[in-house]
């Protein structure tokens, strides 16, 4: 975690608003454990069980406010990737608009907060996002109602940065065999041969809804999903984006939960859809 989102959960018993960088966040500290999220984007910043280390990973030097924020778990949405015919910014509106909290609802073994955003951010879709945290999991909800007239798809994702000892010695299994398309080698369909190794610049959507194991030094995450048959990887490699200082290089995977042009959401009027994403530690005997 980096040292000023430390700092504010550190500072915090209970729960309160704090300011991180310039962007107003919402900070629990509580005996199971802790979690930060920004207004800005829904973003959820920083989760960590008591005593553990944080499982995300969040820059130290994100830029200005309302530019995105590089860590946690940005919102893609109504698009995930290059604007898609939309105006727009790459990755949709919603990771840097503002949105606001509908409901805490804090109990003895954790935390669910719903939030919403403060303005219509698609003519017929109107999203909505529950993140439940606990002393054992993370679950992230991003939920797209259709309150329009007439069917409409889209793409989107759940794109979270999960904190790592060395990126470069992780290895990510439960893609083996699947179908990809490689966005480093222009949008090329390959199979993925064995279980993935992280060694460099890696930019891929797997066609996969199956649960993902992230192993990383010790310990080893289990990501599941629901409403997805995408799943991103990626990393930047050594040709870091302006927001990553080079010592943060090797502390993060993406791991993202997504619907993407392989698996695009179509809505009726009236319907909606769910994509989550659910985090949990692998023992032994899980
Ligand atoms: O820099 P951002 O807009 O946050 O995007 C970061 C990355 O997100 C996804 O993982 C895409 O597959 C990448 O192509 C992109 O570079």
């Amino acid at each position: 975690m980096s040292d000023a989102l430390c700092t504010l959960v550190e500072a915090t018993h209970g729960q309160r608003d704090a300011d991180w960088c310039g962007r107003k966040v919402l900070v629990i500290n509580e005996g199971w454990g802790s979690l930060v999220i920004a207004y800005q984007g829904a973003q959820l910043l920083h989760f960590a069980p008591h005593g553990q280390q944080g499982w995300l990973w969040t820059t130290p030097t994100p830029k200005e406010a309302p530019d995105a924020i590089r860590g946690g778990i940005p919102l893609c949405w109504p698009w995930f990737g290059d604007a898609d015919g939309h105006e727009g910014p790459a990755h949709g509106t919603a990771r840097t608009a503002p949105w606001r909290i509908d409901a805490v609802d804090e109990h003895q073994e954790g935390v669910e907060v719903h939030l919403s955003p403060e303005q219509r951010l698609d003519p017929q879709l109107t999203p909505r996002v529950v993140i439940q945290a606990n002393a054992q999991r993370l679950n992230i909800e991003l939920i797209t109602e259709h309150t329009g007239d007439t069917p409409v798809s889209f793409t989107q994702a759940l794109h979270t940065y999960l904190a790592v000892d060395q990126s470069f010695e992780c290895r990510i299994s439960g893609l083996a065999g699947a179908r990809y398309l490689d966005k480093l080698d222009g949008l090329r369909e390959k199979d993925q041969q064995g279980e993935l190794g992280i060694r460099g610049a890696l930019d891929r959507i797997y066609h996969s809804s199956r649960p993902l194991l992230l192993e990383s030094g010790n310990t080893t995450r289990r990501l599941a999903k629901q409403g997805s048959d995408s799943s991103v990887i990626w990393h930047p490699g050594s040709a870091l984006p302006g927001d990553v200082p080079a010592e943060q290089a090797q502390r993060f995977v993406c791991i993202e939960a997504a619907c993407t042009q392989l698996d695009r959401v179509w809505l009726a009027p009236g319907s909606h859809h769910l994509l989550a994403q659910h985090l949990s530690l692998e023992t032994r005997d899980s």
